[in-house]
């Protein structure tokens, strides 16, 4: 169908657009009429699967500037943290795509190298884009390749420090770079710091350009031209530029800032983008945006704007499931408990007190409460000197965000031993996000920090206990780490063996079967199939997974076969941990470690992934069977551990 059939046909314009080329064409009113579009597919496709549609929403007109001022992908657009990629994706010929978003073997909701040469930033983690764009633009200055590089960078990953690394050097290079500020004023709440109140005041200010263009279009009707009015223009924009001397902060960097600039007018961030591109060095281009613009629902939702819902009725912006008892509602609830008999515990969160839990304990005592912005980094060393004050901080973040503080953790906090509990939410395989949301990597990369504890509850009831266990700790940091989604019923031990829970056993002591965590139910499951083949199986949940418990390796001394399952990486995990620990002791019982291959698992539902991983009770009954059975045949040898082929 042509441009112009599209047009006539409303609800069809968007179909006519294949790749970025389309958009370059289209007049004024044609835009409007494909943002319109745009927001209405946007709005049907994601209100099914899931999504960031609020972020998206946000962007619909930015993205459509971006794509007609630059010629994607010879010019590489970047999005900070990704999840606004949805637009430049729609407009880069994956449509289709959006019937199977963030599921299995469908879309991914963050830029994907695999679907498409349009596509570059693949990590999923806040403030990044500014670092590679450095990188980029010194690449093509060095080798003498004309592209724009152009970064869309929200104000929310802006208050990550990575960022303003980024802008030191950027401005230092002075090679050309469009950063474009996407300023909605929030994160999934609004956007804390100096740096928020700094882009707010940049955003109340009218952009100088744009009063300087009244004055020079007042100014161009008198008689008088030439240098006089050159030097007349020059005072004003002198003068207006010192009384809106905000932006002097970034051009007193060395970046040029233009704006703020209606990131809703397609033309007018077209200009500034123009602008921006022939100007021959670094550039901020400062959109202001709101999140969910064009639907009320995400307008108006307090909350976080619809900033990355589960399906939704697209009428009204309800949640089509209702949320069940999450690990974080009984996280959060526990927190509040504690916070009332111990005024020291302080919490911190990450510019995600919502999805973690912290709102909670914010609405209580919200004195007591730290939102620190995108800065997981500051979060760890900020929580030492809370620490360091008399204070027992909770930090509390996605798993897989904390990877970017080890070494605040390792020597900010544990070296000085350091009274703070990061609580890890999201621990394990999470699913529609993908690889760089996997909080996989926790267990081993903390493992090795010298007086850090690790606890991995496996139900509400360990949760509650193992987080007060958590918060008396007063001699060094610890970790408490759970799955996303809805809390495990409570499965009692039957005895408790020093800190270790034993959670089933029988009158043979064939194998003993470690289940971390979330697995514990999946250990009782694969003992009672297990037990279907004559083998018995003690099932134990060690609930402080670091440092391994001496009742564990006396435990599987006096077993033929150890197994352990958990939900993160097998090398420098938990079965890795005890097989070293059982190594020390010299106790030979073979060890099989399961648990997740260090790789870059794709997207899709956390049952599905964890399927592919076969870490299902039947999988791993039947491994538990097999080598049981084999060592009737003939023994292992212990020192070989009898890894488990993984993928
Ligand atoms: C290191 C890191 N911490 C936390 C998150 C979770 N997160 C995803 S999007 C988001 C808010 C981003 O705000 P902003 O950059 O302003 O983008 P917007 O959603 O407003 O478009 C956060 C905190 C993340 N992706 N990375
Ligand atoms: C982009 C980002 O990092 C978050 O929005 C993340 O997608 C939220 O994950 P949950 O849906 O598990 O809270
Ligand atoms: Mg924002």
């Amino acid at each position: 169908m042509s441009v112009e059939e599209g047009t006539a046909n409303h609800g069809r314009l968007l179909g006519t657009v294949r790749g970025p080329q389309d958009v370059k064409r289209m007049t004024a009113e044609q835009l409007d009429i494909l943002a319109a579009e745009i927001r209405d597919f946007l709005i049907a496709k994601v209100s099914r699967t899931g999504g960031h549609v609020g972020p998206n929403l946000g962007v619909v007109e930015l993205t459509l500037a971006m794509h007609r001022v630059f010629d994607s992908p010879r010019d590489r657009l970047l999005f900070d943290t990704g999840h606004q990629a949805y637009v430049h994706k729609i407009l880069t010929g994956r449509q289709e795509g959006f019937d199977k978003l963030r599921q299995r073997g469908g879309l991914s909701g963050y830029p994907s190298q695999a679907e498409s040469e349009h596509d570059l930033i693949e990590n999923s983690h806040a403030s990044t884009a500014l670092s590679y764009a450095d990188g980029l633009a010194k690449a093509y200055a060095l080798r003498g390749e004309k592209r724009s590089v152009v970064a869309v960078v929200g104000d929310g990953a802006l208050t990550g420090g990575m960022c303003w690394e980024a802008l030191n050097n950027i401005a230092t290079a002075g090679n050309p770079l469009v950063i474009v500020v996407n300023d909605n004023g929030r994160s999934y709440s609004p956007t804390i710091g100096g740096l928020a109140d700094h882009l707010s005041s940049l955003r109340l200010n009218p952009g100088y350009e744009k009063v300087l263009d009244t004055v020079k279009d007042a100014l161009g009707n008198t008689p008088f031209v030439g240098k006089p009015m050159y030097e007349v223009l020059h005072a004003v924009k002198k003068g207006i530029k010192d009384a809106v001397a905000p932006q002097a902060m970034f051009e007193d960097l060395g970046i040029k800032y233009v704006g703020p600039v209606d990131g809703h007018d397609v033309p007018a961030v077209e200009a500034a983008l123009r602008a921006a591109k022939n100007f021959g060095g670094p550039v901020i281009v400062h959109a202001v945006t709101r999140k969910g613009y064009g639907y009320r629902p995400a307008e108006d939702d307090e909350a976080d704007c619809l900033h990355g819902p589960g399906a939704f009725d697209a009428e009204t912006g309800k949640l089509l499931a209702v949320p069940s008892v999450k690990w974080t509602n009984v996280f959060a609830d526990e927190l509040v408990a504690i916070a009332d008999e111990r005024p020291d515990v302080v919490g911190i969160t990450a510019a995600m007190a919502e999805p973690t839990g912290i709102a909670t304990l914010a609405r209580k005592y919200p004195e007591r409460v730290y939102d620190v912005g995108i800065a997981e980094q500051h979060a760890a060393t900020s929580a030492a000197g809370l620490a360091m004050g008399g204070l027992h901080p909770v930090v509390a973040v996605y798993a897989t965000f904390l990877n970017r503080a080890f070494d605040q953790v390792l020597l900010d906090v544990a070296m000085h031993k350091l009274p703070v509990t990061f609580v890890l939410d999201r621990a394990g395989i999470t699913g529609p996000d993908g690889p760089s949301h996997y909080g996989i990597w926790d267990m081993s990369v903390f493992g090795v920090v010298p007086g850090l504890r690790i606890a991995a509850p496996r139900d509400s009831a360990t949760l509650r206990e193992e987080l007060r266990e958590a918060v008396a700790v007063d001699d060094g940091p610890t970790i408490l780490r759970f799955p996303t989604g809805t809390v495990a019923a409570d499965l009692p031990a039957v005895r408790r063996v020093g800190p270790v829970d034993v959670l089933a056993e029988s009158a043979r002591t064939d194998v003993l079967l470690v289940a971390v965590g979330s697995f514990a139910g999946l250990g009782v499951e694969v003992a009672a199939r297990v037990a279907e083949q004559g083998y018995g199986v003690t099932v134990v949940d060690p609930r402080w997974v670091r440092p391994v418990p001496a009742e564990l390796v006396e435990l599987a001394s006096a077993h033929r076969l150890v197994v352990t399952v958990e939900d993160g990486v097998r090398i420098g995990g938990v079965g890795s941990a005890l097989a070293q620990a059982m190594r020390d002791a010299d106790v030979r019982v073979p060890v099989k470690d399961l648990g997740v291959a260090a790789d870059w698992h794709p997207h899709g539902s956390r049952a599905q992934i964890l399927a592919d991983l076969r870490l299902t009770a039947q999988d791993v009954a039947r491994d538990v069977t097999g080598w049981i059975s084999g060592l009737d045949a003939a023994p292992v040898d212990p020192a070989t551990n009898g890894a488990r082929a993984q993928s």
